[in-house]
């Protein structure tokens, strides 16, 4: 509609940017608004100029409005513009964005007249006693017979004004996009650094192992799945190891915790935990029910601790470890576990070091 009209419009336009608004009836003064402009209006801005609010003024239907009064909300179809002559009304398009309070002379609700049944953007509220021009389709063709020049050059600014609007709307969306994303790449960094925190936290320094903190968390986790797994620990020592630290020195010393770490790594699974429990005192807990596959993974400490010991010239890399292992019951927590492999582990270090021991019953009732 609004293409038809301005085809047959415009050749009115240049006619009517000179013409003489003399004739124009003056119904200003029954209606009597402070901000009429006779001057070119601003494109960016809904004020009418002089000459179109006479037109307005005269074919419109005068309407009076009290403060509060909802003139219409966000969302209705409407089919009319309003004009105001005296007091002001808000606009207000919801969510965060910014709201407009227009006074005397300035029109909204325009596309709701040019479109037809257009969906309101905005609530517009009267924000004091005032009074509006109302113009519904049969004024505004009223006024297109009236004066076309003048009819085309508001539209025109109708036009470019919902057009400003959008790309206003688009610059804005833009910006808040480019707000979230930085937002978002915040928050990715701050998860990311608290991962890495909580990580740290689990973590012992040395080794690079669980630390006992670590441990506990992972059995917290490991108590709150729904069905609980049958696990096997081994509890591992390093034997005379403050003799380690007393001949070659502390840094030496620590390369030997590390090598055992490292041994504990490498044959620890997915579902498995590798922890220094402090000092010299390791423990690995593996998911298992079978003493044997225990027995192999405690000996296989062991060994490759020998190994690594025949392997040194002179600087240690390795001492002897003695190793306590056995089931452990999902039931009980992790003090009757560690009972019982220190029980063990007590009986390999008495039969002297660098060797497995299995636990027996008799062992923690002994
Ligand atoms: N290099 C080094 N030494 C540590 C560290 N933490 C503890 N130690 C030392 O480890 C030694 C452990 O000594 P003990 O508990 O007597 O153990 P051990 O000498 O292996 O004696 P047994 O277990 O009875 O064979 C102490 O001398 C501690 O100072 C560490 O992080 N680095």
């Amino acid at each position: 509609m609004i293409q038809v009209l301005f085809s047959s419009l415009t050749k009115d336009w240049v006619r009517w940017m000179t013409r003489d608004t003399a004739a124009s009836v003056r119904t200003r003064d029954l209606l009597n608004p402070s901000k009429a402009s006779s001057a070119p209006a601003d494109v960016a801005t809904a004020v009418l100029t002089e000459e179109e609010y006479e037109l307005f003024a005269e074919l419109g239907r005068p309407r009076r409005v009290e403060a509060g009064q909802l003139l219409f909300r966000r969302g209705e179809l409407g089919t009319t513009m309003f004009v105001i002559a005296r007091g002001v009304v808000d606009l207000d398009f919801g969510d965060d964005l910014v709201g407009k309070r227009l006074g005397p002379s300035e029109f909204f609700g325009e596309l709701g007249l040019l479109i037809g049944d257009h969906v309101r953007s905005a609530d517009a509220v009267a924000a004091s006693d005032g009074l509006l021009i109302e113009l519904r389709h049969e004024e505004f063709q009223r006024l297109v017979d009236r004066d076309p020049g003048l009819v085309s050059y508001f539209l025109r600014r109708a036009i470019l004004r919902v057009v400003l609007n959008e790309q206003s709307l688009i610059r804005r969306l833009r910006r808040r996009n480019e707000e979230l994303q930085s937002a978002l790449d915040s928050l990715y960094a701050a998860t990311h650094q608290l991962n890495q925190t909580e990580e740290l936290i689990r973590t012992d320094e040395l080794t690079s192992l669980y630390n006992r903190r670590g441990l506990t968390l992972h059995l917290q986790e490991c108590r709150q799945r729904t069905v609980p797994r049958t696990m096997g620990l081994l509890l591992v020592d390093c034997d005379r190891f403050k003799q380690v630290n007393d001949d070659h020195g502390h840094l030496i010393g620590d390369r030997v915790l590390q090598g055992v770490a490292n041994i504990l790594r490498s044959i620890a699974g997915p579902d498995d935990l590798a922890c220094r429990l402090g000092g010299d005192e390791f423990c690995l807990l593996v998911v298992t029910d079978q003493r044997e596959e225990l027995l192999r993974f405690a000996e296989f400490i062991v060994a490759t601790a020998q190994g690594l010991m025949q392997m040194s010239h002179g600087t240690p890399l390795m001492c002897p470890l003695s190793v306590g292992a056995c089931l452990v019951d999902p039931d009980k927590d992790w003090t009757d576990w560690y009972a019982r492999a220190d029980a063990a582990l007590y009986q390999a270090k008495r039969q002297g070091g660098n060797r497995v021991q299995w636990h027996d019953t008799e062992l923690t009732s002994a």
